[in-house]
């Protein structure tokens, strides 16, 4: 069994969570109230913001010039791409760039960021693809099934979020990340399989959070 099998057996009762949550599923049928959205798309913003740095890291330990590349396009397609989405969204709700920069994470945005951030600047190559990896396939994942839906990539609002995400593009970048996690893994020792394992799994769990965190606009409990 390759490695990536492994992790997406051990996390599969988590992603199915993912796909049954109130908010993956308004999206899905367009019943998502846009002021959770509105909160998803400001945290997603300074998310983005971080997980480009994990990019810039992975251009750094890379080996070769390939994967080097790799993690360059992938910087990239971050900061035009996905995020350029983002900065349209906003647009749509009138929040301004300066606001998007300036707005402040929420808790589960930053031990989210500050994690991954964390394995990427302290550990192996294989340990920083292990904490990334979840948020491509799973968001993939999430794009392929809320597409196969009747009508919902043409909805007004929600409709380019998924076709971005379920969009061959993102696919190839999900599924050469699964290839980099089985080739640096190849003829490794159990126990350090059994890290990136744990890895793999939090960044899983992050995600769920995150969907939830949107969901119920979640900031500090202090300042409710
Ligand atoms: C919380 C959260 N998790 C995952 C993604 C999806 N995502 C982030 S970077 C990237 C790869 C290339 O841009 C993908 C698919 C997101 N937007 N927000």
């Amino acid at each position: 069994m390759k490695f990536s099998e492994r992790l997406y057996e051990n996390v599969l009762p988590i992603w199915q969570k993912n796909h049954a949550h109130p908010f993956v599923q308004g999206m899905g049928d367009g019943s998502l109230d846009k002021n959770k959205f509105r909160f998803y798309m400001i945290q997603d913003y300074l998310y983005l913001i971080e997980y480009a740095k994990v990019f810039a890291l992975g251009a750094v330990k890379a080996t070769d010039l390939k994967t080097m590349g790799k993690f360059a396009t992938l910087l990239d397609s971050t900061l035009n791409e996905e995020m350029e989405l983002h900065r349209q969204y906003a647009k749509k709700f009138s929040v301004t760039l300066e606001e998007l920069e300036a707005a402040k994470p929420s808790p589960t945005t930053l031990a989210y960021t500050h994690y991954m951030l964390h394995v990427s600047q302290n550990g192996t190559l294989a340990e920083l693809v292990a904490a990334l990896l979840p948020c491509m396939w799973s968001y993939w994942e999430i794009g392929k099934d809320l597409n196969s839906r009747e009508g919902a990539s043409e909805h007004e609002f929600y409709g380019e979020w998924i076709s971005m995400y379920a969009s061959e593009e993102f696919g190839q970048l999900a599924t050469w990340c699964i290839d980099l996690m089985d080739e640096l893994t190849g003829g490794k020792p159990e126990v350090e399989l059994e890290k990136l394992e744990e890895i793999f799994l939090n960044t899983t769990r992050f995600e769920y959070m995150f969907w939830d965190m949107a969901f119920n606009e979640k900031m500090w409990p202090t300042d409710e």
